[in-house]
């Protein structure tokens, strides 16, 4: 019998799996209602329209659409990426690259390789999205964490923790951040925080990494823009994706910022995959040229707000006291914080007898803690499996708390 394990790298000795990823498993197997992965709902995808020009793009671009592409990218997809972020208040500044990534997952992978070394501190929110501490893995980073509210980075918080940093000499390069519907806390951040948080990256020589998958579809408008746009001194690397806007098979996302960060992003990406799915970038270019994403967004918006509703009401009926949660105002997520001592793990385990799952929420945790905390998705799920699925869970804390 062949001991595998013995030809394991030290690398993949060092990771874990996903917890989303590791649960979409068990949803996969069916007769669980699934509070857990950020999937958008199917309905969301317009098939008709992607049949269309999935067969138009090879019926017309075919040689060019199936061939090896520039690991930038396809210039007719960066051309639709510029003016559809443009279109959507994103800046795209004089001296500014564009990038395609395969998901803006990689997109993550790409920048830690690019600008971390191991040692090297990354700020984030606490909590913060666990596929970026995924993506970052194995460099060897380090996190100092900055706590949230209702309305996302405590930005007084940050200052105090950068003016700490600067003063034990730690060697700090960057803040990750989610300001809009922000994964997994759903909150959104106000605009004189993002002025803030801008002028703290200034002072403190700091690049800005801005992951933004959900400002297109935020269900409640805010007035707030993108730092990306607000930015006046080029450190803020720009991210969005397909992902919810068209479809997450698609695997297509983008990095937009200073072309000097880009083009490090580029050399990573050359020995990874040489470049991005030519026909993918194809198919969502005449997309947003065609508008298709664009006239589809107001019907994702009512959808998911639908659904959003249909989450706090049942919250509101179902939990017991005690229990706080997130009101987001798009996205598709909710945080739920439990009492102190009920640990959302040994909850999970009660939950998926019951036939519900969510994501734990200590995984969200760069640096410990968050074991009563845990994240419900509301995109995939029905209205109606949204409220059983809630009832279910409250039905569990209750019995976990005897
Ligand atoms: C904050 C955040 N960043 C990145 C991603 C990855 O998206 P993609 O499908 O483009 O890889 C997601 C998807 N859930 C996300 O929520
Ligand atoms: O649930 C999330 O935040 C991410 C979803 C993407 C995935 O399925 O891994």
């Amino acid at each position: 019998m062949v001991d595998y394990s013995k030809f394991f790298s030290e690398y993949v000795r060092s990771i874990k799996a996903s917890d989303i990823r590791e649960l979409l498993k068990i949803v996969e197997k069916g007769n669980v209602i699934s509070l857990a992965g950020g999937l958008p709902d199917p309905r969301s995808f317009p098939k008709d329209e992607i049949a269309k020009i999935a067969r138009e793009v090879i019926e017309r671009f075919g040689e060019k659409a199936l061939q090896y592409s520039p690991t930038r990218g396809v210039s007719y997809f960066l051309e639709a990426v510029k003016n559809f972020s443009i279109r959507h208040g994103v800046a795209v500044n004089e001296g500014d690259g564009i990038i395609t990534t395969v998901g803006s997952q990689q997109a993550l992978y790409l920048l830690g390789r690019a600008f971390l070394d191991p040692g090297d501190y990354v700020v984030t929110e606490e909590p913060t999205y666990l596929g970026a501490l995924q993506a970052f893995r194995g460099i060897g980073v380090r996190y100092l964490t900055v706590p949230i509210d209702e309305d996302g980075m405590r930005t007084d918080k940050l200052e105090e923790v950068l003016k700490k940093a600067k003063s034990e000499g730690l060697r700090l390069k960057m803040i990750y951040t989610v300001p809009t519907c922000h994964n997994p806390a759903g909150t959104t951040l106000p605009m004189d925080r993002r002025r803030h948080l801008l002028e703290l990256a200034e002072e403190y020589d700091l690049i800005v990494v801005e992951d933004d998958p959900y400002s297109f579809i935020a269900f409640e408008e805010r007035d707030v823009k993108p730092l990306k746009t607000l930015d006046r001194s080029g450190r803020v690397i720009y991210l969005s994706t397909v992902s919810k806007i068209l479809a997450p098979g698609l695997r297509l996302g983008w990095a937009i910022g200073p072309d000097p960060l880009i083009s490090r992003m580029e050399l990573v990406k050359q020995e990874i995959d040489l470049h991005t799915s030519t026909l993918s970038q194809y198919i969502a270019a005449e997309a947003m040229n065609r508008g298709v994403i664009d006239r589809h967004i107001p019907f994702i918006k009512r959808l998911y707000r639908e659904k959003r509703d249909a989450m706090l009401a049942a919250l509101e009926e179902y939990m017991p006291e005690g229990i706080k949660w997130t009101k987001p105002i798009g996205g598709l997520f909710v945080w739920v914080w439990l009492p102190e001592g009920v640990n959302s793990r040994k909850l999970l385990e009660k939950a998926i007898e019951k036939g519900v799952v969510f994501v734990p929420g200590d995984p969200f945790y760069p640096s410990g803690g968050g074991e009563n905390t845990m994240r419900l998705n509301f995109s995939y799920p029905s209205p109606e499996e949204i409220r059983e699925g809630v009832r279910r869970i409250a039905e569990a804390i209750r019995e976990y708390q005897g």
